[in-house]
């Protein structure tokens, strides 16, 4: 019987049952739903269906408002006496109980349709309330959960002391008049930031978010609201004392509460006898008539309120900006570009073209005004709607360059989506470390200053997975920067996400080809599995090897997009970025990157280096040992904890006289500014991860230089980097006594830190295919490496590492000896370092 069941399940109760559920009990879940169609059909499908259901029970609810509203105007005109509930309080509702009830109902999330399907968004008041408005006015304590001062939310928020978003739903007036044709009643889903970037939002004109604003404006083309009409009709009602249908008609769309600000009022003067007439009809309509639960506190903005947005002054600064550029190049930008090098801002700017003007607003504050070349490239590209792989070189404004159709996407979903029914996440970047998350997160928010009710949300590695699904569930988010192991951890672990994910519109992945290497591919076509498949998609890199344009088609469209603004002859990296290499034992490269360090600290007054190792337990040894010679380093490597981390990653950023020793983890789209150095202490795993490297200095066109730190056995990568400009540097003289401190430094080190150096190094130069190839070299040169680092003998590796790495029954290398492993295991911090070396398969962060 069971059997038979699990074959064939009734349909119904595969409905009741779920599809996930279903899906679970079969075994990975059907391929094809009831009709043949796909499960993504089948979902939207059910959605669909329970949206009009929603929409049915709404507009029925608001049939029986409007009935209610017409028995009391009734009630009123005829001069009857209102009817009130019995006071012993055992009848049926009353109908002023009854109306406050459905008002409060309609504000409700997913009502808002009923008042303002043509009205366009909400916004708040400005200013408090008149000491004059009408008695009938709801009392907070009657506003039925209706918040309606942005200000008091913003307090609200504030007391919570966590940078968290709140969304909230709010009628407000903005605009002066009581009663206006221009004055529009608004609403708007909005969320109040408590970080600065949405403190801002004070200025009344940064109040309207641009979808808010788009939405408005379709609503007039589609219904013109002109004063003579209005003023028309409200002459027709007057005259005909009381037309009911045309009176509901004006008081649906044209009416508003008498709450009104000082400031907005003046703007109305001109309005004078048409705001009386309306007064009138109010007074006769709305909440005089219908008690004070009909009250909207919402006003009407005027299209002009929102098209007059002054930009003159952001205009002015662009004008100044473009004479200063024009003065110093001497290039009038007329070939499509002005400036020199690669850094080449083209001569298009954020205003013309076709991105939210609060957007161009915020991006002018932030110093952006003319687009690079990468950014001029792809904008119209990607705000067209197409798919597109861009290639452009280090530090020259990817982020932007994503960022922006990005926002454009969400702005233009979230006013075509008015009533979504779970929060959706329109737009998901992943890119391939948390920092680098966290960067992308803040330049976001920063372009996002102006537009209210947009929130976005890291999720990366490193923080307890649950308080991430409280951050979602508490402060729904519409942009989500992601890593891809903590996003899929998310999918698979039904946190909820892919629900939301379900409305995705745009795709980017940062760091593309990092992103499709071997390391995390496995994961990205997880979650692009998991993606809608009508979405944009855009991949971004610095270098784009042949076969990740191959793999791509694993995430873009067949007809995208590809924009290199590299060209194919030209170099990779920054032009201004100085070049060199250095070939030298590699028993002696502590003692060179010493002696460059401080070779460049003596020259260089605001010094600012990074230093790359090849893994995270041999960028602790270097840091330690600069560290024990009295150096301003900082470490930076995955074994790390988030909260370091991340505080490094600010410190640096922020500050000069400073050195980073860093694994791989800051090697890709990092932006610390004013990087005046970057070492690379042995050979990078690639020649694309060699370039992203230097990338970190040379940014946005300024000076830099880079040195590569080779053994003569890695003399060979050099080839892979022919085409770009390396010169050879002179070995530098390294007197006696530096080594002699060195090796004291060294010695003051604890053996745990170096033996998991070892076994990192080991682990590292193994996955690197021409040296990993010959094992008995590959452990002749591990145990050189020993000897440098003052280990007297090679540590013992366990014989299933030993395995894994190919490493079996190479002479010179030992497995560990039991009684030794349960001494060690014994101490905790040798137990860290047992522990650390078991990672040694993803050795370079
Ligand atoms: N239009 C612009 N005007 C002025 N500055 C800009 C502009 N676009 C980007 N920038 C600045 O350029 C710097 C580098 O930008 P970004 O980090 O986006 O580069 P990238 O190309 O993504 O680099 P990477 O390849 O390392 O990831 C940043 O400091 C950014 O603020």
């Amino acid at each position: 019987m069971y059997s038979l069941f699990i074959l064939q399940p009734p349909k119904a109760l595969s409905n009741l049952l779920g599809t996930r559920i279903f899906a679970r009990l079969m075994g990975g879940g059907p391929r094809t739903f009831p009709g043949g169609i796909n499960k993504w059909q089948w979902k939207r499908l059910h959605e669909k269906r329970a949206k009009e259901k929603e929409k049915r029970l709404l507009d029925q609810e608001k049939q029986l408002y409007e009935a209610r509203i017409r028995c009391q105007i009734r009630a009123k005109l005829a001069g009857g006496p209102n009817p009130e509930p019995n006071p012993n309080g055992h009848n049926p509702m009353s109908p002023r109980d009854h109306i406050k009830a459905l008002a409060d109902r309609f504000m409700v999330s997913g009502a808002e349709d009923l008042w303002n399907e043509k009205d366009g968004p909400l916004e708040s008041p400005q200013t408090p309330r008149k000491s004059n408005q009408r008695s009938g006015s709801l009392g907070s304590g009657q506003r039925a959960g209706l918040i309606s001062c942005p200000s008091d939310l913003r307090k609200l928020v504030s007391v919570e002391g966590r940078n968290v978003n709140v969304k909230v739903r709010y009628y407000s007036v903005v605009g002066g008049s009581d009663f206006g044709t221009k004055s529009n009643l608004v609403k708007k889903d909005t969320k109040f930031r408590r970080n600065a970037s949405s403190s801002n939002s004070d200025d009344s004109k940064n109040l309207f978010g641009h979808g808010a604003e788009k939405h408005f404006r379709s609503n007039l083309v589609g219904k013109p609201r002109n004063e003579s009409n209005s003023k028309k009709m409200i002459g027709s009602i007057e005259k005909r004392g009381f037309n009911y249908p045309k009176m509901r008609r004006f008081w649906k769309n044209e009416s508003s509460s008498t709450d009104s600000d000082d400031d907005e009022e003046e703007k109305f003067d001109s309005d004078d006898d048409m705001m009386e007439s309306g007064r009138r009809l109010r007074n006769v309509g709305s909440s005089a008539a219908l008690g004070e639960y009909d009250l909207k506190r919402t006003k009407r903005v005027p299209l002009k309120e929102l098209e007059d947005i002054d930009f003159s002054e952001e205009v002015e600064f662009i004008r100044n900006e473009l004479e200063k550029k024009k003065k110093l190049t001497g290039n009038d930008g007329d070939n499509g570009e002005v400036g020199e090098g690669e850094w080449l801002l083209s001569n298009k700017r954020f205003d013309e073209c076709d991105i939210s003007p609060l957007t161009v607003k915020a991006l002018t504050e932030a110093g952006y005004v003319q687009m690079t070349r990468v950014q001029g490239a792809t904008l119209s590209v990607c705000l067209e709607g197409k798919d597109a792989l861009v290639k452009a070189k280090t530090g020259t404004g990817k982020s932007a360059a994503f960022l922006l159709p990005a926002i454009e996407s969400v702005l233009k979903a979230t006013s075509s989506d008015t009533n979504p029914r779970v929060n959706p996440v329109y737009v998901l970047i992943l890119c391939p470390t948390r920092e680098l998350a966290s960067q992308i997160a803040a330049q976001a928010i920063a372009m996002l200053k102006y537009h209210n009710g947009i929130g976005v949300q890291t999720l990366v590695g490193g923080t307890r997975f649950k308080v991430d699904k409280k951050r979602l569930e508490s402060d729904p988010c519409q942009m989500i920067i992601a890593t891809p192991g903590r996003l899929l951890d998310h999918i698979e672990n039904r946190g909820g996400l892919s629900v939301h994910l379900m409305a995705l519109k745009m795709l980017i992945l940062d760091e593309a080809d990092h992103l499709l290497d071997l390391g995390f591919r496995k994961d990205v076509e997880k979650i692009v599995d998991c993606l809608p498949r009508r979405r944009q998609s855009l991949l971004f890199s610095a270098t784009i090897p042949k076969e990740v344009r191959r793999i791509s088609q694993l995430v873009l469209k067949r007809e995208h997009a590809f924009i290199d603004t590299v060209g194919l002859d030209c170099v990779e990296t920054p032009e201004k970025v100085k070049q060199s290499f250095l070939v030298i034992q590699h028993e002696l490269h502590f003692q060179v990157v010493h002696h460059l360090l401080e070779e460049h600290i003596k020259h260089t007054s605001d010094y600012k280096v990074i230093v790359f190792c090849s893994s995270g337990m041999v960028t602790s040894l270097f840091y330690l040992l600069l560290r024990e010679m009295k150096m301003n380093v900082r470490e930076m490597h995955s074994r790390k904890p988030q909260l370091y981390r991340t505080r490094v990653s600010d410190e640096f950023r922020e500050s000069k006289r400073l050195v980073l020793i860093t694994s791989d983890v800051s090697s890709r789209g990092m932006n610390y500014p004013d990087v005046t150095l970057v070492i690379q202490v042995g050979i990078p795993s690639t020649r694309e991860q060699y370039i992203h490297r230097l990338g970190r200095t040379g940014r946005e066109g300024k000076d830099g230089e880079g040195i590569l730190l080779l053994a003569p056995w890695e003399g060979y990568f050099l080839d892979e980097l022919k085409d770009l400009p390396l010169e050879k540097v002179p070995l530098p003289h390294l007197e006696e006594k530096s080594k002699l401190k060195i090796d004291n430094s060294l010695s003051k080190i604890d053996s745990s830190i170096k033996e998991a150096a070892y076994h990192a190094w080991l682990g590292y130069y193994n996955s690197i295919r021409k040296i990993g190839r010959d094992k008995t070299t590959l452990v002749e040169l591990a145990k050189r490496f020993c000897d440098s680092i003052g280990l007297q003998q090679s540590p013992p590796l366990f014989r299933r590492t030993a395995l894994k790495m190919g490493l079996k029954g190479i002479p010179d290398l030992k497995a560990p000896e039991v009684s030794s492993i349960h001494e060690r295991w014994s101490d905790h911090e040798t137990r860290r370092g047992w522990l650390q070396r078991l990672h040694i398969f993803h050795p370079s962060y």
